[in-house]
């Protein structure tokens, strides 16, 4: 475990090495972001096969991109009141609770930009295998 004593441009790559390491962390780590991104692959898949427009796209990564941000917020979180609070604590529960919230919340609009994307390609694809 190290700081980041580096100057300059060093610095920058340093931040960044530490930033993509604490990613592959959570992802490691934590069922959920396991769970989120498997998903997000699979919603990916969907939007390839069904050719969806560029404005879609966009929606898509939007709300995957909350979800995956809040996940990894919600982990930082919980390791900081591990840290600081082991002992069961109002404000521990209160910490937990809200960070959690947040990744639900998210996942409640990535829920909602999904049926908004995929209704009308989906229904168009099932028209066609029926006709
Ligand atoms: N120190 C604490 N004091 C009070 N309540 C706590 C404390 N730690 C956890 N809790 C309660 O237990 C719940 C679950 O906490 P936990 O740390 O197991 O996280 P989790 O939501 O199960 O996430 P993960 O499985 O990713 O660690 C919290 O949302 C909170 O309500």
């Amino acid at each position: 475990m190290a700081k980041n004593t580096a100057v300059g441009h060093k610095k920058f790559w340093h931040s960044f090495r530490f930033a993509a390491h604490g990613i592959a962390s959570a992802f490691k780590s934590e069922l959920n972001m396991k769970v989120h991104s498997t998903l997000a692959i699979l919603v990916l898949a969907a939007a390839v096969i069904l050719r969806l427009p560029p404005s879609s796209w966009m929606l898509l990564l939007l709300a995957i991109t909350l979800v995956l941000a809040a996940e990894l917020l919600n982990t930082a979180i919980e390791a900081t009141i591990d840290l600081v609070s082991p002992e069961i604590h109002p404000l521990a529960k209160k910490a937990k609770d809200t960070a959690a919230g947040a990744v639900l919340l998210t996942a409640v609009f990535a829920v909602i930009v999904g049926i908004y994307v995929f209704y009308h390609p989906v229904m168009d694809w099932i028209t066609g295998l029926m006709s």
